[in-house]
């Protein structure tokens, strides 16, 4: 790094157990590319003190106002945000100077005895508990069980994951679904009974991955945070929240995305031997869902597209997300997406 200081960099960081979790692993790879010290700041969000459900306060964004006021204030150098958590309008005072590889994009059953879903459901005469506060996980847990038939009551609940996991210990509910991301990230994953296929449940859009943000001006720490960034995730993440975006709508909507990237054998001049100035070109299949909370429709439609393996590619994932967007409302899903009831 260019700054040869040895000041300390201030990593702005939540105190709950996740976004120290976050923050302290983003600390370490920031201490090690840098040789520079990194220190924790600790700062409350609004999302942090409420005590009201996500959707009433609109979600969006309420997590991250906070940290992002301190970087615009220079009280701290960068900060690391959960990636879902971020609104999808980019502010230009803010860079998104990386996205680190992800973590598992999927949801995470935590149950009673450790059932699975299926288990938990299947018995007609007891109708299981679920806890979510996300309308996204219940509109798509209540279209499962209406596919097999059975019945569950989901329940709106919200607090840190200790505290939901907490609801299942206490046996106030049968199960709580979180993102296996968290879980992994404050090693309790091993109490997961069941990982959610996304087959079944789509994440939200950008769930699993990590945004580290600086101001802009800033264009220098910026250059150096960006050697964290993994082209491929931020390439899956941009067609997710571009569906997002596009389908204007804020994070507690229930909106499921997820871009799933192959290696693909196709090259961009397709015959003979691949020629020095041909370029590989990776699979991009990205998959979107939109539903009422009860599960009684769901929008659920899939495209796929090919992103040239160049390392800042995002406008193929940026169109593929408008275009599923597109698609999925001609599809009815803006009526959907109306509902904000819990
Ligand atoms: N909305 C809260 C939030 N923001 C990010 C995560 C999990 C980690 C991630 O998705 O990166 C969680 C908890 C959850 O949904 O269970």
């Amino acid at each position: 790094m260019k700054d040869s200081t040895n000041r300390p960099l201030r990593l702005g960081t939540r105190r709950s157990a996740l976004a120290m979790a976050q923050s302290g692993q983003v600390a370490e790879a920031v201490r090690e590319l840098t040789g520079r010290p990194v220190e924790l700041v600790e700062i409350t969000t609004y999302g942090d003190t409420s005590r009201e459900h996500l959707a009433q306060i609109g979600g969006t964004g309420v997590f991250v106002s906070a940290l992002r006021d301190a970087l615009l204030a220079g009280d701290i150098d960068f900060a690391v945000h959960s990636l879902k958590d971020l609104p999808t309008a980019q502010p230009e005072s803010l860079t998104l100077a990386a996205i680190p590889v992800r973590e598992d994009p999927r949801d995470a059953l935590i149950a009673r005895d450790r059932l699975t879903f299926e288990e938990l459901t299947a018995d007609p005469d007891r109708v299981a508990r679920i806890g979510t506060g996300s309308p996204r996980r219940m509109a798509q847990l209540n279209a499962w069980a209406r596919a097999l038939g059975r019945h569950i009551e989901t329940v709106p609940i919200r607090g840190n994951i200790d505290t939901r996991i907490g609801f299942v210990e206490k046996g106030e509910l049968d199960a709580v679904v979180l993102a296996a991301a968290g879980l992994t990230r404050i090693g309790r994953i091993d109490e997961a009974a069941q990982l959610l296929s996304p087959d079944v449940v789509l994440p939200a859009p950008g769930q699993g991955a990590l945004a580290i943000e600086c101001a802009a001006a800033n264009a220098e720490l910026a250059a150096t945070l960006a050697e964290l960034d993994d082209p491929e995730t931020r390439a899956a993440v941009t067609a997710e929240r571009s569906l997002l975006a596009a389908l204007e709508a804020g994070c507690s909507a229930p909106v499921g995305a997820l871009a799933d990237l192959s290696p693909s054998s196709r090259l961009r001049s397709s015959r003979g031997r691949p020629k020095a100035d041909e370029q590989a070109v990776t699979e991009l299949h990205l998959r979107g869902v939109v539903g009422t909370t009860d599960g009684s429709t769901l929008v659920q439609l899939s495209t796929t597209g090919h992103v040239p393996a160049s390392p800042d590619e995002t406008s193929v994932p940026q169109q593929l997300g408008r275009e599923l967007a597109v698609e999925m409302l001609a599809k009815g899903a803006a009526g959907l997406m109306g509902e904000r009831a819990l």
